[in-house]
């Protein structure tokens, strides 16, 4: 199965419409990809709090929909990172009333939008994500029918990855690969190195990891998209600061078969 890395990098006085399209063009020229990821909150900015009540959108707004046409144009699955979700006229709002969620969309060959996962740990403790959006409560899984087999794959986004259970969770409702969108800080980029490639190893789960470039709202960002076998390898990494198309080969059949013949998981005590 190959993969498709965008690590974008951006600088913040970038029009949204323009990145947005700059972004879909990126989208349509990964043609001979199986799956396509692109970070999280690429277009209203992860550290750009302020603009966030208005950059959102639902999930078929504006941003979605242009990944969705190149999805189509390729045939390729296509996971769109996230987007500041606002909810529907009439919709839930969520309990504490907000509407808004750091929402992930994975969009199936044909362009339409298969499942979405609205990020459950919200990063910044008493300001931020917690300040201003409301949690996700679902755990989401999707099947994805490739040329080299299926393989069911779980959502996770960013600050998500320093909680090993919503993996394990993840990965007892069947999940074999996680895709895991970010806007993760230079400051602490070994955490998202070395915590992408323990949830890989401790879940014997194909881990794509993919981050942002440059600086945003004054937070340099950490780069270092990465894609880890289930054996904990890394089959690819970019580097630090540079917009990057990382392309990996996984194999799905050696990590089924390395899950059979080292059988980790059912040893598992609830
Ligand atoms: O956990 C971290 O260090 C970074 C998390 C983060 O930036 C996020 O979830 O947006």
């Amino acid at each position: 199965m190959r993969v498709h890395v965008l690590q974008l990098a951006y600088p913040d006085d970038e029009p949204v419409a323009e990145r947005v399209a700059r972004a879909a063009a990126l989208v349509a020229a990964q043609s001979g990809a199986d799956l396509v990821v692109l970070p999280e909150l690429w277009a209203p900015t992860g550290f750009g709090y302020q603009g966030w009540s208005e950059a959102a959108e639902p999930v078929e707004g504006p941003t979605v929909t242009a990944i969705c046409r190149a999805a189509q144009e390729i045939g390729a699955y296509v996971h769109a990172g996230s987007i500041i979700e606002r909810a529907a006229e009439g919709a839930d709002r969520g309990p504490q009333g907000r509407g808004l969620w750091n929402t992930s969309v994975l969009i199936d060959r044909d362009g339409l939008p298969m499942v979405s996962y609205r990020k459950v740990h919200r990063f910044g403790f008493s300001a931020g994500e917690p300040d201003l959006i409301e949690a996700g409560t679902e755990l989401v899984t999707a099947g994805l029918q490739t040329g080299s087999g299926h393989v069911t794959a779980g959502l996770a986004t960013c600050y998500d990855l320093r909680f090993p259970e919503l993996f394990r969770n993840l990965s007892a409702a069947g999940a074999e690969l996680f895709v895991v969108p970010a806007a993760w800080p230079a400051a602490r980029v070994e955490h998202w190195r070395v915590l992408g490639r323990a949830r890989a190893i401790e879940n014997q789960a194909i881990v794509i990891q993919c981050n942002t470039a440059g600086t945003h709202a004054g937070v340099r960002m950490g780069g270092h998209s990465q894609v880890v076998s289930a054996t904990g390898e890394v089959l690819a990494e970019a580097g630090p600061d540079d917009e990057t198309v990382l392309v990996a080969d996984v194999d799905l059949e050696a990590a089924a078969q390395y899950r059979q013949k080292f059988p980790v998981l059912a040893d598992r005590r609830l």
